[in-house]
């Protein structure tokens, strides 16, 4: 049956989703010591859309985390610009929370709740009855209810990721800001960290921008995936990885498109180093 107003939304909601929610445009990065200019990337464009889980991958060094640290407001392009939402991104905001792999940055003096509660209290987003609600829902989303009142120096690795998960998550931002979050667990804490984040996900559709240098996360995370050269950072070519997850490591097609995306970062031969437009090659799109 014919139904206009259900026909609008769904145009609406394809307009939406045409529409980059981060667009970031031919950015170069650079630091400035005392004795020298770094450049740390070199004309870097990607768009990000609401709901992606969008990887930059590469070498390090390659500008992977000082990306992430301009479009979360920390770094200014020394050229180029970085939208969010349309806005040009100047400052950091709660619009953009950032999870590192420090996360023994949470307070420990604070326990848990506290830890979550924490940012929306200092950024006056919520008064204390309504934060502790908001802190208890996305502790109960990562699995922590239970840990409300227990302090982070009695927690596992993997939960205190997943404490700062949820107070990332509680912020309710635009985007969410990854930087290499589980690279200081074990293998096993951190391939059940991904499937927790993959659940979470499912369950909550944020958009998430994720920095690994692991080929194999970067795979089973992502839907989509940038791939940088090797210093200065300049886009090598752009994957569509949605078909992959867990369940997926060890088969075939993810072997071979992890040795492609291999061959992609480290062999020179295969991919021109200048890029210029990227075109479509299959799932990948080459820079060249
Ligand atoms: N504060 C800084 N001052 C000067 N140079 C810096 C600074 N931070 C990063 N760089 C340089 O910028 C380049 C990109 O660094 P960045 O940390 O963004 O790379 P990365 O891809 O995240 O590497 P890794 O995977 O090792 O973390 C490197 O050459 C690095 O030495």
């Amino acid at each position: 049956m014919h139904n206009p107003a259900a026909e609008a939304a769904s145009v609406s909601a394809a307009v939406q989703a045409s529409t980059p929610l981060l667009q970031v445009d031919q950015v170069s990065l650079q630091y400035r010591t005392s004795s020298a200019v770094v450049q740390a990337t070199h004309d870097v464009s990607f768009g990000v859309y609401p709901a992606d889980r969008f990887v930059l991958l590469g070498p390090s060094g390659c500008g992977k985390s000082s990306l992430l640290k301009s479009v979360a407001g920390f770094l200014p392009p020394a050229s180029g610009e970085i939208r969010l939402d349309g806005q040009v991104v100047r400052h950091p905001g709660p619009d953009r929370i950032v999870v590192f792999q420090e996360f023994d940055q949470l307070p420990p003096w604070k326990t848990v709740l506290q830890n979550v509660m924490f940012p929306l209290l200092a950024s006056k987003t919520l008064k204390k009855r309504e934060a502790a609600e908001r802190a208890r829902h996305y502790l109960e989303k990562v699995g922590l209810a239970r840990f409300a009142d227990a302090y982070p120096h009695t927690l596992s690795g993997g939960m205190k990721a997943r404490v700062a998960i949820a107070r990332a998550l509680a912020m309710q931002p635009k985007m969410l800001l990854m930087d290499e979050p589980f690279a200081a667990l074990d293998a096993l804490t951190r391939r059940k960290m991904q499937e927790e984040l993959l659940m979470l996900w499912d369950e909550v559709r944020f958009t998430l921008l994720f920095v690994t240098h692991s080929i194999e996360e970067a795979l089973v995370v992502g839907n989509r995936i940038l791939l940088l050269s090797p210093h200065p950072g300049r886009v090598r070519a752009e994957i569509n990885s949605h078909q992959y997850d867990l369940a997926s490591l060890g088969g075939a097609g993810f072997q071979q498109t992890a040795q492609r995306i291999h061959r992609l970062l480290f062999d020179e031969g295969a991919a021109p180093a200048a890029p210029e437009k990227p075109i479509n090659f299959g799932d990948v799109r080459f820079s060249y």
